[in-house]
């Protein structure tokens, strides 16, 4: 890999979960009904693997002799978050069902079209980004097959089935919400000859004066964004992906985040960073009247194949912890407007409590400071401007003066980059208080199409259109 750098919370809560990890997924035998952020309970297995076909079935099948593999050779316990049985047991047996993590399904496709999965999905706790450039002479049909090819082996894991030449690494998990969400760069409409295609939304984001950009590890003409609950299911997912790539396309650049596992907390909670701030509060929600209007495509769009869709910006912004660290907790809130325990603003309340901009202390100074982050981001201080933050939080290890490769792999959607991310970028590099504590190191911007329709891939309204 050329540039390969392993070097990124939320719609923000993340999702009550339907069981709390450690207790065994109830088997239930009726079809499971997609939410409205996509996700499927994937049903339990079934006690016997002979109703081949249906994707229980597969899943089922695969579980069973993965454990039985697992166990055999080891005569270790298995069952990862509470199923502990032996090889014995299991010859007899039927295979304990899965978790609610691990059998937790997100839908490939949206039923009667919709957004791609890894947009609105909670938090996960593995994420790989990876940005692919196309080998020379990959024109646009070779492309097209590319895309055809990764959205089969998308929806294939995502629904927990092996894909084909499977390498084993995910054999005895369930889909443990994997998505796995396509975008392409400004760069891959000039090398396919689609350039009259391209939105005027993917022209490149201004400079800004915070800005120490690698550009080997920016843009590229594919953007792959993998997230999931399971570590091993999310490296599969990436292992599979770039073996499909062979050829085609090489990868660019690569980096792996994190977030907190679910079930980790004691009750649903919005993310915390590594900055130890909770983080992801004030994002739209998809319950906002305007949610939609502010984070996908509109109809009215001139280019139809992004009609649905959304826009990406990426950012690895590595945070100067050393730095953070001595401050104290009262400084660390001032330069947020928010408190560390509970995400309150500083003007009182609960996490959800709105801030109250024009409160003023005694001494006349605002309580909120005018150069807090989150006022200076707030869709008050930008004229309505908002964006959906969906972060991974990374740690490459230490850099050589000892301070830790850590930070946030930022990752906004919006349906116009330039009325959200750019405008509030414009406005935190004037003077945020945070922006001492930051460096933004890479950079950025993908146009997200809808999901597939059924029997299609992503991208073929482009591609083909
Ligand atoms: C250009 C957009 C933004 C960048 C870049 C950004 C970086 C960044 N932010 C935090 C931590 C927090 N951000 C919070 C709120 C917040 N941040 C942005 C935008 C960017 N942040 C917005 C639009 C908002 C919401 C403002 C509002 O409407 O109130 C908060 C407060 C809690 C919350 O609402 O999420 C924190 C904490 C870090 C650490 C960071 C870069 C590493
Ligand atoms: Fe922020």
């Amino acid at each position: 890999m050329s540039k390969q750098t392993s070097r990124k919370q939320s719609t923000g809560k993340q999702a009550p979960r339907t069981q709390p990890p450690g207790k065994q997924a109830a088997r239930k035998e009726t079809a499971p009904k997609q939410a409205s952020d996509g996700r499927v309970p994937a049903p339990a297995p079934a006690p016997a693997p002979e109703t081949a076909g249906s994707p229980t079935t597969e899943l089922s099948r695969r579980r069973l002799l993965g454990t039985v593999g697992a166990a055999g050779a080891a005569g270790l316990v298995v069952g990862g978050a509470g199923g502990a049985f032996g090889a014995s047991a299991l010859r007899d047996e039927a295979p304990e069902a899965l978790t609610s993590i691990g059998s937790t399904r997100v839908a490939f496709r949206a039923a009667g079209g919709g957004h791609q999965a890894g947009i609105t999905t909670p938090l996960q706790a593995t994420g790989h980004l990876v940005a692919f450039d196309l080998a020379p002479g990959t024109d646009r049909k070779a492309a097209a097959a590319l895309l055809r090819r990764w959205s089969r082996t998308a929806e294939e894991l995502m629904a927990g089935r092996a894909p084909d030449a499977d390498t084993g690494v995910a054999l005895d998990a369930g889909p443990s919400s994997l998505t796995v969400t396509f975008g392409f760069g400004h760069s891959f409409f000039g090398r396919t000859g689609l350039t009259k295609r391209r939105p005027a939304e993917l022209d490149p984001l201004p400079d800004f004066s915070a800005d120490a950009l690698d550009p080997d590890r920016s843009n590229g003409d594919l953007w792959i964004q993998i997230g999931a609950d399971d570590a091993l299911v999310a490296f599969h997912a990436l292992r599979a992906l770039q073996k499909d790539a062979a050829g085609r396309a090489r990868p660019r650049w690569q980096m792996n985040g994190f977030n907190r596992t679910p079930g980790a907390t004691a009750h649903p909670m919005t993310a915390r960073n590594l900055m130890g701030q909770i983080d992801g509060t004030n994002n739209p929600k998809p319950s906002d009247r305007d949610f939609d209007e502010r984070i996908f495509v509109g109809r009215e769009a001139e280019q139809a194949w992004m009609r649905g869709g959304s826009y990406a910006v990426v950012r690895r912004i590595r945070m100067l912890l050393d730095d953070w660290e001595k401050r104290s907790r009262h400084d660390q809130e001032k330069v947020i407007g928010r408190r560390k325990d509970n995400g309150a603003p500083l003007t009182g309340g609960s996490e959800t409590t709105p801030m109250r901009l024009d409160e003023n202390r005694p001494d006349g100074l605002p309580v909120i400071p005018a150069n807090a982050h989150a006022r200076i981001a707030a869709p008050e201080s930008n004229q309505g401007a908002a964006m959906l933050r969906r972060p991974f939080s990374y740690h490459d290890g230490f850099r050589e003066d000892g301070a830790p490769d850590a930070g946030l792999l930022f990752i906004c959607w919006q349906a116009d980059p330039l009325r959200a991310f750019t405008q509030i970028q414009r406005k935190l590099d004037r003077g945020d208080a945070l922006s001492p504590f930051l460096r933004h190191e890479a950079s950025g911007l993908f146009a997200v199409p809808p999901a597939a329709e059924p029997g299609d891939y992503v991208g073929r309204p482009l591609l083909e259109g």
